[in-house]
């Protein structure tokens, strides 16, 4: 679905924030696509949803150029943005206007969103917090049912039963044929969500492995003391450390955290997909 080759942007001419960006992914995964701030997620995002152009290097999704803009195109890709201006109109309107350019939308699927979420149709958008009109965009954007969906940092502004109730809608309302690139430099909103993990550093794709390439040749444990040449990667936890070690036959959950964490410390795993 997503074929990015040699791709290089840069907001300025002095300083460029990607060179040799090189991305390939198939539909049916939920990616998260991680980095520290700065790290140039937002602009990636915004790169695929045909916002900035490139200046160099090939950037197919789904056999089109995004920043052509093509309807055809713009009728499959649905992002939501981390900062977005809405209409001040009622949801009921809001739906009546927006959802038919988007001809596989769901209003089934609309309304048990919206229910999930607590909002209501004759809610007006203006007069909702941050956080209401962000799960009315996750709700929107789930019901187009776009094959690419593009979410930049959607658990922002959530309060902690809502970015529960998002791990449980997102993972409920997707099927095979699309592909979810999840931004967040908050790691733990998307544990158990995503089954795939992108990590942008340095102007370049760090790090593209799913969730199962990862535990089945790494574990994550939390030890009382630390043995010399146990661990690739270890951090100071309450009681202990947090360690990032070879399997050696024992089954671990991801520590997504802690992952992160050493990934973006420069420790490298080798992990053959
Ligand atoms: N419109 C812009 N003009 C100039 N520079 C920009 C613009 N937008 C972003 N940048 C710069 O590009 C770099 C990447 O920004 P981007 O927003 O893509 O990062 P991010 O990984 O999404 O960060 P965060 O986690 O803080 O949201 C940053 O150094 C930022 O200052």
């Amino acid at each position: 679905m997503i074929n990015i080759q040699k791709l290089s942007f840069c907001y300025s001419k002095r300083k460029s924030l990607y060179e040799d960006l090189n991305l390939e992914s198939k539909a049916g995964s939920i990616i998260g696509l991680l980095g520290k701030n700065g790290a140039g997620k937002s602009t990636l995002l915004k790169l695929m949803a045909g916002l900035l152009k490139p200046q160099n290097g090939k950037m197919l999704i789904m056999d089109h150029v995004p920043f052509q803009r093509k309807p055809s195109y713009l009728q499959d890709v649905y992002f939501v943005p981390e900062e977005f201006s809405i209409a001040s109109t009622s949801i009921k309107s809001y739906l009546q206007s927006m959802a038919p350019l988007y001809p596989n939308f769901d209003h089934g699927k609309m309304k048990q969103v919206l229910l999930d979420f607590k909002l209501e149709e004759n809610q007006n958008l203006g007069k909702m917090s941050y956080g209401q009109k962000k799960k009315f965009l996750i709700a929107f954007a789930l019901s187009t049912n776009c094959k690419l969906l593009l979410l930049d940092e959607p658990t922002n502004g959530l309060d902690i039963p809502s970015k529960a109730l998002f791990r449980k809608v997102m993972a409920g309302a997707l099927s095979d044929d699309q592909l979810v690139i999840i931004s967040t430099h908050q790691v733990k909103d998307v544990d158990n969500l995503i089954d795939r993990i992108v990590l942008v550093d340095d102007g370049r794709i760090k790090f593209n492995k799913s969730i199962i390439s990862v535990t089945e040749k790494y574990a994550f444990h939390t030890v009382s003391e630390l043995n010399e040449g146990d661990f690739l990667y270890s951090e100071v936890a309450p009681g202990g450390y947090r360690v990032l070690t070879s399997k050696n036959g024992v089954e671990t959950p991801l520590d997504i955290e802690l992952l992160f964490n050493a990934l973006t410390n420069g420790i490298n795993l080798e992990i053959h997909e």
